[in-house]
């Protein structure tokens, strides 16, 4: 998997800029490639001061890569990077140093928003890992395949998300909390489903999409292409989410499960698969925040899921 990593104005001043604290942009960029080989991923990362050469960028890298990493540092409020990123439609992970002092709109166009709480260069290993944990890669035909994290089944319920992220050294040093401060529309995760491994299939991308919405809108819940009615065990309803929710907090499905479950039935929505009518979003966003849960910047405790089950209840 091949990764495009933006860094945006003033980025070439980390370091320099803080002062003698923190590290500079070629440390950053050092420990970026040093994840990204143990991780098995390519990088092609560009730093610019200028929004004209990330939107570029984007643009003639859109069909070598399968996702993007973008820090738009001051540019956060950029409507062009926003529709360049919707244009390209690849899974993008917003990352930023520091918890965000503002709406960012750049963010609306990618899947998660990580952020670290010192500056440390935690949140872009985050958004590595992130990646190479196949979240964004749809799944193959054929028999069911984790997330890429290893079973959690003897995690205590409460846990905070644990320090530790794949491929890390066990001397290294822990991760702070990173959070996923935004959960974006289903759209969003749409094109990363879509996208996953496949960057060279934008027309595709953009009309399944259109299709999916089209249908949304016109109410219709049965599968694409299909002029039977569908049989009421396909249909995902919020009582099926509910019962799956119950499930993993009664320890009869483990976090993994749940979220490799919820992540094969938000790319069966995506694609046109029945729901429950007047409830598509809420299922779709439940399904999307579930396949994210046992990533650590969007890990779910019980109290959420509880949170969860009731909302999939009004
Ligand atoms: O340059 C930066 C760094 C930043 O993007 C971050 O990563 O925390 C936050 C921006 O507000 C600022 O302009």
């Amino acid at each position: 998997m091949k990764l495009l990593v933006l860094h945006g104005p003033n980025l070439n001043l980390l370091g320099v800029r803080e002062g003698t604290s923190g590290g500079r942009l070629s440390d950053l960029d050092a420990a970026l490639n040093e994840r990204a080989e143990e991780l098995g991923l390519e990088l092609k990362v560009v730093q610019s001061n200028h929004e004209g050469v990330l939107l570029d960028t984007l643009a003639a890298e859109r069909e070598a890569v399968d996702g993007i990493l973008i820090n738009p540092a001051g540019l956060f409020a950029s409507y062009p990077l926003k529709e360049a990123l919707e244009a390209v439609g690849l899974p993008a992970i917003e990352v930023l140093l520091k918890p965000p002092a503002r709406e960012s709109v750049v963010g609306e166009a990618c899947v998660l928003q990580v952020h670290g709480t010192h500056g440390g260069f935690e949140p872009y290993l985050q958004a590595l890992d992130t990646f190479a944990s196949g979240v964004f890669t749809p799944e193959p035909a054929g028999p069911k395949k984790s997330l890429g994290r290893k079973k959690d089944k003897d995690e205590p319920a409460l846990k905070p998300a644990p320090a530790k992220s794949l491929g890390r050294g066990k001397d290294e040093p822990a991760a702070p909390t990173l959070s996923l401060v935004k959960s974006t529309p289903a759209k969003s995760l749409a094109r990363a489903a879509e996208a996953g491994g496949a960057a060279k299939t934008l027309g595709r991308k953009a009309s399944a999409q259109k299709e999916t919405k089209e249908e949304a809108r016109s109410g219709k819940t049965l599968g694409r292409g299909s002029k039977s009615l569908t049989p009421a065990a396909d249909l995902l309803t919020r009582a099926v989410v509910r019962r799956k929710i119950s499930d993993r907090l009664a320890g009869r499905m483990t976090p993994a499960e749940l979220a490799a479950w919820a992540r094969t039935q938000w790319q069966a929505v995506q694609r046109g698969a029945p729901a429950e009518s007047g409830h598509r979003e809420l299922l779709e966003e439940s399904l999307q925040g579930l396949t994210l849960s046992t990533l650590p910047a969007s890990r779910l405790s019980d109290e959420q899921l509880v949170d969860m089950l009731t909302r999939l209840d009004e």
